[in-house]
């Protein structure tokens, strides 16, 4: 792995003052200047100092002369690696090096087992223990550990432990863990080290984000993780996509939706050139491989054609058809998963409340919010024109409300998310446009006013809350209508640790179609007085 780091570092601004503590802690060891590099890792806490000499020897010693072993599962892609066993060297070293693998594997195993993560492959590279071995491993640039501490993480979450090795050793990843779990760093950072550093020969790195929304926080956040480097962190507007002559347009990294990546890569004139994108991600994949995305996303993965790009796939769920579909188009993939394969966050404390009728449901909200407003919290009903009657209702309540669907323009979506996040209002009324990859970090509630569509928009739409291990709380409506599904949602519960009723458990089993039933209208007001 490349080590020299240095060509990243100038320029880059240590606030001394805002970061007194940390640079008190990095000020003892080495520095080539004030502004320098970050040599001292201890800031990142180390679990096993020892062990991570084990692992740099053994990943040097490892270069394709062991037999390819399998860490844990099975193969679920094609594999590459069927390498044969090569033993150039006396036994005595072959046996050593060999006792030194086993070791290493075993312990792979319980630190995996230890943070719940699952892996499926060839040659699964081990576990980080530590941010520290982003450095002492990788290699890793000092900017991006500086950031790391401005951004308060000390430790890496269970899916960065497992899915930044598999992507810097240069394995195509096909990950799911829970919601709010971390997994935009886990693939932003991979992607910011592999890059190494800007360069003029078109775009490298492609993000695909099932909605504007997330696309725009996704690009904040690569920002951010980036700071200090001189990447081009660009996301796809409307402006972009209108105005821009895509053959000249300076960017490193495009963050898009696969509508508007779509309608860039079939312009006429000036269009998109992604032949050289050497990673791609697609986040919350499931999503972008359903039927009314999938043609785009499709065109978008073919558009990239670099024979060696890395692709990986990130999700909170993993239904079947979507690993039916990576099966098609990764190669050597490695699959990690974390937690149980149907569960929520468990840090979310989950609630059914059998509300009888629409009408119930408005007083059992009412009620709700003069026993205790928690707020921020979301609000998820399953259509535009039940956010909009449910606005109406509560928007003369002296509650600070917004409403948010995919029929306001582009401009009034951006303020009302800006207004959430800046506290200015306090319940947000959604549909499922804000049910996935939405980080506002306060949010202590989610509401699910309508009962949610399948397992995986009910898992999607609780971990709004509950987010970075924080405690969150998920209160679901049902009436007469959603009975049939409750045993779904049970299920759910049941596997993220929660406490389910026996009768409920009880229930019968129903295949869970697209649940989106005729419900009465929101509204209590006599159709004549309806704006
Ligand atoms: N190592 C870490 N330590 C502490 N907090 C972290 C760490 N990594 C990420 N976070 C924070 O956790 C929160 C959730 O991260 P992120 O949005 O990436 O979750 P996610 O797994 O993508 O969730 P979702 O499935 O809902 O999209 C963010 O606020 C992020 O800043």
């Amino acid at each position: 792995m490349e080590k020299d780091t240095s060509f990243l570092l100038t320029g880059i601004k240590f606030n001394k003052k805002r970061f007194a503590g940390d640079f008190s802690r990095f000020k003892k060891r080495k520095q080539r200047n004030d502004d320098g590099p970050v040599d001292d890792l201890s800031y990142f806490k180390r679990e096993d100092t020892e062990a991570e000499k084990v692992v740099v020897s053994v990943n040097k010693k490892r270069k394709r002369k062991t037999k390819a072993e399998r860490v844990e599962g099975f193969s679920v892609f094609k594999g590459s690696d069927s390498v044969p066993v090569v033993t150039d060297e006396g036994s005595e070293q072959e046996e050593s090096n060999q006792k030194e693998l086993n070791r290493q594997n075993e312990r792979d195993l319980r630190l995996r087992k230890k943070y719940g993560i699952h892996v499926s492959g060839n040659n699964v590279p081990s576990p980080l223990q530590s941010f520290a071995e982003l450095s002492t491993r990788y290699g890793c640039e000092s900017y991006l550990l500086h950031n790391l501490v401005k951004l308060g993480f000390k430790e890496p979450t269970p899916i960065q432990r497992q899915a930044i090795p598999v992507l810097l050793s240069g394995r195509e990843c096909f990950a799911k863990a829970p919601t709010g779990s971390g997994k935009t760093l886990a693939f932003v950072y991979p992607m910011l080290m592999k890059l190494k550093q800007p360069s003029k020969d078109g775009i490298r790195a492609v993000i695909l984000c099932h909605t504007r929304e997330l696309a725009a926080q996704t690009t904040r956040e690569c920002k951010k993780m980036a700071k200090g480097s001189k990447f081009r962190i660009k996301l796809m507007t409307k402006e972009l996509l209108r105005n821009t002559d895509f053959t000249k347009l300076p960017c490193d990294i495009l963050i898009s939706t696969p509508r508007r990546l779509q309608l860039c890569i079939s312009k006429k004139k000036k269009k998109i050139d992604l032949s050289r994108v050497e990673y791609l991600v697609l986040d919350e994949s499931d999503k972008l491989f359903e039927r009314s995305l999938l043609e785009q996303t499709d065109s978008v993965v073919k558009a990239c054609s670099n024979p060696s790009i890395i692709r990986s796939l990130f999700s909170a769920t993993l239904p079947g058809f979507v690993e039916d579909v990576a099966r098609t188009v990764m190669h050597d993939a490695v699959r990690v998963i974390v937690g149980d394969k149907n569960a929520a966050s468990e840090s979310i404390k989950q609630k059914l409340i059998f509300a009888g009728s629409e009408e119930g449901k408005l007083l059992a909200l009412r009620q709700s919010f003069s026993e205790s407003l928690n707020p921020p919290m979301l609000i998820f009903v399953q259509s535009i024109e039940r956010a909009e009657e449910l606005y109406g209702e509560l928007k003369f309540d002296s509650i600070r409300v917004g409403v948010i669907h995919s029929n306001l323009s582009q401009e009034q979506r951006e303020s009302v998310i800006d207004d959430f996040r800046a506290g200015k209002t306090w319940v947000l009324i959604a549909t499922d446009v804000l049910g996935r990859g939405m980080d506002f970090k306060g949010v202590k509630c989610v509401i699910n006013y309508d009962f949610p569509d399948c397992a995986a928009s009910y898992i999607h739409r609780i971990g709004r809350s509950g987010r970075a291990g924080r405690i969150g709380e998920a209160i679901t409506f049902y009436t007469e209508h959603d009975i049939p599904y409750l045993r779904n949602i049970a299920n759910v519960m049941t596997a993220s640790g929660c406490e389910v009723p026996s009768w409920l458990m009880d229930m019968p089993k129903k295949k869970w179609k697209k649940h989106c039933p005729r419900r009465e209208s929101i509204s209590t007001k006599p159709k004549d007085q309806e704006e």
